[in-house]
């Protein structure tokens, strides 16, 4: 029987099948943070059990870390520093491997665990964290759980899982210059509504997929929760091997070899058959930037604030009502004209070498416009030592920008700093709802060469009128 690529994984995994619809699967690698990890450590001592196998499991400081530089245990939220030092307890106790503050490896959850190898082609890898999606660019089944599915999968190697529906989004044409994994994403969840994707393992395919590097890649599958989705992946290919293959966790010698032989069969087959496909032709896509408290309110960066659309479904009208009011837009403003107090980069969607080179590449020579507080935040050390030994700290400082230790930092107000009441943001996160980003915080996702330009101009600005 032809299958997809999820088919495969999920037949590959599949310990028991419990009743229809729902299996017992092998889970490979279990993620923690210190925001929900130390929970699910805690309890699992607590109930009297152990990890199963420790070697498989592991654990990074993130959420809550301070990221200025000079950082200690102290957090800026008041409960923050108790969560590290029993994070920090738990872990060693369990006998984990925790990438800790000082770790030259610590950085955000999905975006460590692809550049160590930990994440790999075929395997399943679940953590307490809703964009746990993004591993699934590698040709992992990896997905978001609660903290007490990650106790379980600690204590005995297997979780049950409700099987999602299989769709394919498959992105065709020639992504033009100056659109990005970020652009594609919001367009796609501002096309088909946040709720796009609901209850399907999405497979991401098409010529512009496999043109897009491992980090685009990250990006897009980043997003796949924000359009609903059980997960997103992507089928690994020789991009993927080549990103994998040297790196501390991915097997070597002849376990690499006998590693190649089972990820050659890792593609969806010819004649598989979805639930679901939405095919966008990527060819005319210009930059993509939200303007409400959903992601899928976006829309190009060159048109207007939009009116409240004439199909709406009775009970959303009250959502766009107060999207406008909370954002103090309204219809017919053009993106392009609202002024920004703040711009963003960082989190595990956009804070990738490649992010901030591209962003880089935009702030060369320029500056930051008065008044517009901006800060840079690579998402792990490793991001960081290599950016710095290319001189792209230079850049962000000259620039005006803030260069920071890694971590989650503003893509979420759990770590307790944020950009002041009120503040409009131009942000390479993930997340627009209410509050997300501090208290009326109003928050415009971007791809970061967007938020760059934005940040150059003062205002929210197209990427491509500064790629020249
Ligand atoms: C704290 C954590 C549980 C949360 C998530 O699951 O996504 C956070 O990472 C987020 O992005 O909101
Ligand atoms: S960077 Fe943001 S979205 Fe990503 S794991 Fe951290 S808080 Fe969640």
């Amino acid at each position: 029987m032809a299958l997809t690529l999820f088919d495969k994984l999920w037949a590959d995994h599949e310990v028991a099948i419990l009743e229809d619809n729902v299996s017992l699967l092998y889970i490979d690698r279990i993620f923690l943070h210190e925001r929900t990890g130390s929970i699910a450590l805690e309890s699992l001592v607590a109930d009297g059990r152990m990890v199963r196998n420790p070697e498989k499991v592991f654990c990074s400081m993130d959420h809550i870390v301070d990221t200025h530089v000079g950082r200690t245990d102290e957090t800026l939220v008041p409960s923050g520093k108790q969560f590290i030092q029993s994070t920090r307890k738990a872990s060693h106790a369990a006998g984990i491997k925790l990438f800790d503050i000082n770790d030259p490896w610590q950085g955000i959850v999905h975006v460590i665990s692809p550049e160590l190898g930990i994440v790999q082609p075929g395997c399943t890898l679940i953590c307490p964290d809703s964009h746990t999606c993004s591993q699934g660019a590698l040709g992992a089944l990896a997905w978001g759980v609660g903290s007490s599915e990650a106790e379980h999968a600690m204590a005995t190697n297997t979780l049950v899982v409700k099987r999602p529906k299989n769709m394919r989004v498959n992105l065709v044409g020639q992504l033009p210059v100056g659109i990005t994994a970020k652009d594609l994403v919001l367009h796609l969840i501002a096309q088909y509504g946040a709720a796009g994707g609901s209850g399907c393992a999405i497979e991401f395919a098409g010529e512009v997929v496999e043109a897009l590097s491992i980090e685009a890649r990250l990006t897009l599958c980043n997003m796949a929760v924000e359009f609903s989705a059980f997960t997103g992946l992507i089928a690994p290919d020789h991009k993927a091997f080549d990103y994998i293959q040297g790196k501390p966790y991915a097997p070597k010698g002849k376990q690499w070899e006998e590693a190649m032989v089972y990820w050659a069969g890792l593609y969806t087959d010819a004649d598989a058959v979805f639930d679901k496909q939405i095919t966008i032709d990527c060819s005319h896509l210009a930059p993509v930037v939200s303007w409400g408290t959903s992601p899928q309110h976006a829309c190009s960066v060159l048109d207007k604030v939009p009116n409240m659309p004439t199909n709406i479904e009775a009970g959303d009208e009250a959502s766009y009502l107060r999207a406008y009011e909370y954002m103090d837009l309204h219809p017919g403003q053009a993106i392009d004209s609202i002024v920004i107090d703040a711009a963003f980069i960082g989190s595990c969607t956009n804070s990738r070498i490649t992010d901030l080179r591209e962003a880089a590449a935009i702030l060369v020579g320029r500056k930051v416009a008065n008044g517009v507080k901006a800060i840079c935040v690579p998402g792990s050390k490793a991001v960081k030592r290599m950016a710095e030994a290319e001189g792209l700290d230079k850049i962000f400082i000259q620039a005006g920008f803030d260069w920071r230790e890694p971590g989650c930092s503003m893509c979420f107000f759990a770590g307790g700093e944020n950009f002041g009441f009120r503040k409009r943001v131009i942000s390479s996160t993930n997340r627009n709802f209410e509050g997300r980003q501090g208290p009326e915080t109003r928050t415009h996702l971007a791809s970061p060469i967007t938020v760059a330009a934005s940040a150059i101009a003062g205002r929210i600005a197209d990427p491509r009128e500064y790629l020249l």
